[in-house]
């Protein structure tokens, strides 16, 4: 494993929207299977056991054209998010997102002008229930997989806040986060006090570190 430079973390393809100051200001380290070369990353094997975890992502989900090839592992410190983006055309048009450590709250903000990308590939059947273009957000607990494609992928950008409160009450998966988190590890609010605020019961606290595994599929390597 190689870690990278700054200069090469703008060569991943994360598109016009995100510059290399942006992930160096709200992610902690980034670390990318590849040798780091004057022309770019030339590409290597996945190790073993990561292809473990790739392969089973894409026989399970059927989702992706081809097998993974491209997995970015990123590390996240409690008050550390990531700037809203898009992951551009490199990766269209889909991608999974392992998490692990503490929970995070993904929000998606629709973006009109981007979507220049989302006809790359025929075929594929957008996500009609996206149509009206509205924010939302999607908690992402641990060991949880977050797989988001076409409309989503091209049409919004997605991003986590640098904060150590993590606020889901819109998200989509609202409802199921206290079955995930039934010792109510992530919300210490509600252990400590008999009085219970919206705020404790609608969020999480990121008391460790969060290390997410992007997974994608790199057609070009
Ligand atoms: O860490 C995450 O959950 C998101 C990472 C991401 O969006 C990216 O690497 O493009
Ligand atoms: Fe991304």
């Amino acid at each position: 494993m190689e870690v990278l430079e700054e200069q090469e973390i703008t060569k991943l393809g994360y598109g016009p929207n995100c510059t290399s100051d942006m992930f160096m200001s709200t992610t902690y380290a980034l670390y990318e299977r590849g040798v780091v070369h004057e022309k770019g990353l030339l590409a290597q094997d996945l190790p073993p056991w990561l292809t473990r975890i790739t392969g089973k992502i894409s026989d399970k989900s059927r989702l992706f054209p081809s097998a993974i090839n491209h997995v970015l592992i990123n590390e996240y410190l409690p008050k550390q998010g990531i700037m809203p983006h898009q992951d551009g055309p490199a990766y269209f048009p889909v991608v999974a997102i392992l998490s692990l450590g503490s929970p995070v709250v993904m929000d998606f903000t629709p973006h009109s002008s981007l979507g220049e990308c989302r006809h790359v590939e025929d075929g594929i059947k957008l996500d009609e229930r996206l149509d009206d273009e509205r924010p939302f957000s999607v908690v992402l607990m641990p060991r949880s997989l977050l797989i988001f494609k076409d409309k989503a992928y091209s049409d919004y950008l997605h991003g986590i806040r640098d904060c150590e409160m993590q606020y889901y009450d819109r998200a989509v998966n609202a409802t199921e986060t206290s079955k995930h988190d039934a010792g109510n590890q992530w919300r210490p609010g509600l252990e400590k006090s008999n009085e219970v605020r919206a705020e404790d019961i609608n969020s999480f606290c990121r008391t460790t570190t969060r290390v997410s595994l992007t997974c994608r599929v790199v057609s070009k390597m």
